[in-house]
Parts: structure tokens; C-alpha cells; sequence
């Protein structure tokens, strides 16, 4: 038999080949590490300057104590593998709403992207876009719908919503993402006030307040008209993101623009995460204005899985915002498994019309198994993608998501499984809990 190197090197499975190519040719990826605690470091490094945008990214509320109970509950969760089962030909992938995806993997949607690199979202939508992950964009984002669509080409695109107080500037919004191509609406239930988030308050820091993250806002021609004025182009970004003191200073000197950016700024605040406090019955307005796939983020309880399906939603996203939001919540994880108790959930989801997604506190391929074995149809990932911003812009983005999803098809496969059907749901047969 001859020796083939080639054969060695060349994967049969996807996200596995860049694990592999990187041994090959040895390669370390772009970032120089697959550790997140390590990613996490060197981004706070980099952002030395800039420890009011790190901690805004990085930092949770209260305590931090939901966001300790989101990685405790992966920990207590534990995979059993089995042996002596083929898994050769390893696929991870997922069918969401119809769409098949290469993996689970979604790009959460995750504000103010311009506040760690220049790039912001286009690099995000970008490294997305060229994976064929799914990119899910902010409503506070430092880019406009128009220009995050086209950076993420033809890749997967759905669209996060904060729900605006004005029923004009909604239907402006929801038609503006329908033309960009975005072709599912996350409405973000969890976020009616911004948390009490303790680091951000002695520095003050709160980038809408610096013009930064209302772009969806400033490009709107429902939301200018407000104020009387044009929208600004599609192509517009707050010109001095990393630096919020450089705006102060010009308006300080009389800048029209930078006075405005900030007005504009806050109120979009007011506008879209300031104090409405949505019911359910008003869910039918967004079904009205939108045509396809409804998911409701923020959900955490059987009660409210089951009033989503009674008023006609697609789908939720079990989600305490990355313990962003309210301190000392149960842990996400612990929540998909008690919503998945639920015999109403559960035959709602067998029957194709309920999709059950997942995030908070999702690091690494195991994670990913462990709640998709618990219910989850898909995941999504959050502050580690921003680290990679941080560092390295699109291609550091591009190689974190290569790297989480050779983890899972690496763990998956060693756990004795070739596809994530045979684990989905299966939490009682594939974990234990201690
Ligand atoms: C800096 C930052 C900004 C965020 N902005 C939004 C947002 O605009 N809309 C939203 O629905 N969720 C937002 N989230 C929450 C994420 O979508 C997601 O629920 C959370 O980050 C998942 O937890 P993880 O960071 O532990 O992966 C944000 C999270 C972070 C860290
Ligand atoms: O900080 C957040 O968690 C968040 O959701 C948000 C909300 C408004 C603007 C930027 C981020």
C-alpha cells in the first residue's frame, strides 16, 4: 500500500479541513488563538485605550451573576460518548425554516459593532457571508441596513428588532430589511430598558449617546422626517467611533454635524430601547408588515414559549441576552430545558410550524451539542465574535467562526455521531446533568 500524504491532509468533512490545514501547512489561525478566556484577553489588550467600549461589550449586569449561571448550567451538562459507531462522514448541518444551513451557527445580533473596529458590521456580515453562516443584524448597528446587506452578499441574513415607538418608523424599517434581502424578523422582547449595568455607569458610556449605533435611524427617511431633515446616505458611519470625547470636543467647537449626530443619537435610544413596554396582542401589527418568518428573542419561560405559539409566532429564541440583562435570571440553558418539558412546545415544534433557538453563554462545539440535544434547532453566538472584531476585523471574525464549528464536528464525531439529528433532542439518552 502506498503511502498517499495528500489523503492525509485533504478532510472529509468541512469545518474539520480548516483544523487540519492549519496543522498542515502550520498555520496558526489569524488570531493567533482558539482559546476563548485567551481571545477575550488579547482584546482587552488591544482595546487598552478603549476600556469603556471592552467593558460595554464584555460587561453584563448587576453582578455578573446571570452570565456566571449561563456557563455554570454548560458545566453541570455533560456529554457521555459512545464508541464503536461510524462517523466518517460527519455533517452538522441544520434546516431552519425550510433553509438548509451548513451548521447551526448564527451571528447573533450584537449592537454597535463600530465601537471595537472600524470595519464593524460590514466585517462581521462579511465573514458571515463568505460561510454561509447566517447574519443576524442589530437595530443598533453603526451601518445602515442597506450596507450591511450588501457586505453580506448572498449569504443567509435575517433582521433584529427593536421595536420603534412609531408605527411609521417601523414599517419603514421592516420594508427597508425586506428590500436588503433579510428574510426573518427577530423581535427583541427583552430589551425595553438597557440593564443596570454597573461598569458602564461611573464612565458614563453609553455609545448611542455619542451618535454611534443609530445608523438604522439616521438612514431612515421616516425617523429623519421626524426632525425635518434628509436621511444620510446608505453608506453613512459615525465618523469617530473609537473616540466619543473627539465628538464632545467638536460640538464643543460649534460642529453642526456632530451636534446633530449625538441629538439624532439619543433620541434614537429614546426611540427603540427606552422604556415601551410591548403586549402581546400588539404582536399582529409586525405580522401585518412582515412576510416571512417571525422569532421572538428573549424568552425564557414554558408559559411564554406557549403564548408564542398561541399568537401565531415561528419561532423564539431562548435568550437571557447574555446576562446583560436582568441579574441573578436563571441561566439560559436551564430555561431551554424547562420550556422543553412542555408537551404543548414540544408537539408544537414536531409539527414543523415552531422553531426552538438558542443563546447565552455558547463558547465552544460542546456547548452547541449540548443544547441541541437539549431542543435547540440552532444557536447563536455572541461576544466571541466581537474579541475577533476587536482583533482582527473580518478575517478574525471568518476564522473564530471556522474554528467553533471544527470544535463541534470534531466533538461530535468523537462522541459517536454523524449528524446533529441523531443528537437533537436526545439530551436523555447522549448527557447527565450534575
Ligand atoms: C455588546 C452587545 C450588544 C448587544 N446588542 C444586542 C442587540 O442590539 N440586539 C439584541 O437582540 N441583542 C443584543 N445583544 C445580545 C446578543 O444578541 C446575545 O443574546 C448575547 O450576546 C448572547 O450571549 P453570549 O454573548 O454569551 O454569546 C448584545 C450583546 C452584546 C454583548
Ligand atoms: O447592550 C446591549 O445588550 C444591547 O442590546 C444594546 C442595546 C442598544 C444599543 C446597543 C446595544
Amino acid at each position: 500500500m502506498s503511502l498517499n500524504l495528500e489523503s492525509a491532509v485533504v478532510p472529509k468533512a468541512r469545518w474539520s479541513a480548516w483544523m487540519k490545514e492549519s496543522y498542515a501547512n502550520r498555520a496558526p489561525p489569524v488570531l493567533g488563538t482558539v482559546n476563548i478566556q485567551e481571545l477575550e484577553d488579547r482584546a482587552r489588550e488591544k482595546l487598552k485605550n478603549r476600556e469603556d467600549a471592552f467593558m460595554y461589550v464584555c460587561g453584563s449586569a448587576g453582578t455578573n451573576s446571570t452570565t456566571a449561571n449561563n456557563r455554570n448550567e454548560f458545566q453541570r451538562w455533560k456529554i457521555i460518548p459512545r464508541m464503536l459507531y461510524d462517523a466518517t462522514n460527519r455533517s452538522v448541518e441544520t434546516t431552519i425554516f425550510g433553509v438548509k444551513y451548513s451548521s447551526p451557527l448564527f451571528v447573533a445580533p450584537v449592537g454597535v459593532q463600530g465601537i471595537v473596529h472600524p470595519d464593524g458590521e460590514l466585517a462581521t456580515a462579511g465573514a458571515a457571508g463568505a460561510l454561509g453562516v447566517p447574519y443576524i443584524m442589530s437595530t443598533a448597528s453603526t451601518r445602515s441596513i442597506e450596507a450591511v446587506g450588501k457586505a453580506n452578499g448572498s449569504g443567509p441574513r435575517w433582521y433584529q428588532l427593536y421595536w420603534p415607538t412609531s408605527n411609521d418608523i417601523t414599517i419603514s424599517i421592516l420594508n427597508r430589511a425586506k428590500k436588503s434581502g433579510f428574510t426573518a424578523l427577530v423581535i427583541t422582547l427583552d430589551t425595553m430598558l438597557l440593564g443596570w449595568r454597573p461598569h458602564d455607569i461611573p464612565t458614563s458610556y453609553l455609545p448611542f449617546f455619542h451618535g454611534v449605533g443609530a445608523q438604522v435611524g439616521l438612514t431612515d427617511p421616516a425617523y429623519m422626517a421626524k426632525f425635518g431633515l434628509e436621511p444620510y446616505p446608505e453608506d453613512d458611519h459615525p465618523p469617530h467611533p473609537y473616540d466619543p470625547v473627539r465628538l464632545e470636543e467638536l460640538i464643543q467647537r460649534g460642529d453642526k454635524d456632530a451636534a446633530q449626530r449625538a441629538m439624532l443619537g439619543k433620541n434614537w435610544i429614546g426611540e427603540t430601547t427606552s422604556g415601551t413596554f410591548r403586549k402581546w396582542e400588539e404582536l399582529a401589527f409586525l405580522k401585518q408588515h412582515w412576510d416571512g418568518p417571525l422569532v421572538l428573542k428573549g424568552i425564557m419561560r414554558p408559559q411564554d414559549a406557549e403564548l408564542a405559539i398561541d399568537y401565531g409566532v415561528d419561532g423564539i429564541v431562548v435568550s437571557n441576552h447574555g446576562g446583560r440583562q436582568v441579574d441573578g435570571c436563571i441561566s439560559s440553558l436551564y430555561a431551554l430545558s424547562q420550556i422543553m418539558k412542555s408537551p404543548k412546545v414540544r408537539a408544537a415544534q414536531a409539527s414543523g410550524k415552531f422553531t426552538i433557538l438558542f443563546d447565552s453563554g455558547i463558547r465552544t462545539g460542546s456547548d452547541i451539542i449540548k443544547a441541541v440535544a437539549l431542543g435547540a434547532q440552532g444557536v447563536l453566538y455572541g461576544r466571541p465574535f466581537m474579541y475577533a472584531l476587536a482583533l482582527k476585523g473580518r478575517e478574525g471574525v471568518e476564522d473564530q467562526l471556522r474554528a467553533i464549528l471544527a470544535d463541534l464536528e470534531v466533538s461530535l464525531g468523537l462522541a459517536g455521531y454523524s449528524s446533529l439529528d441523531e443528537i437533537f433532542g436526545k439530551a436523555d439518552e447522549i448527557l447527565v446533568r450534575d
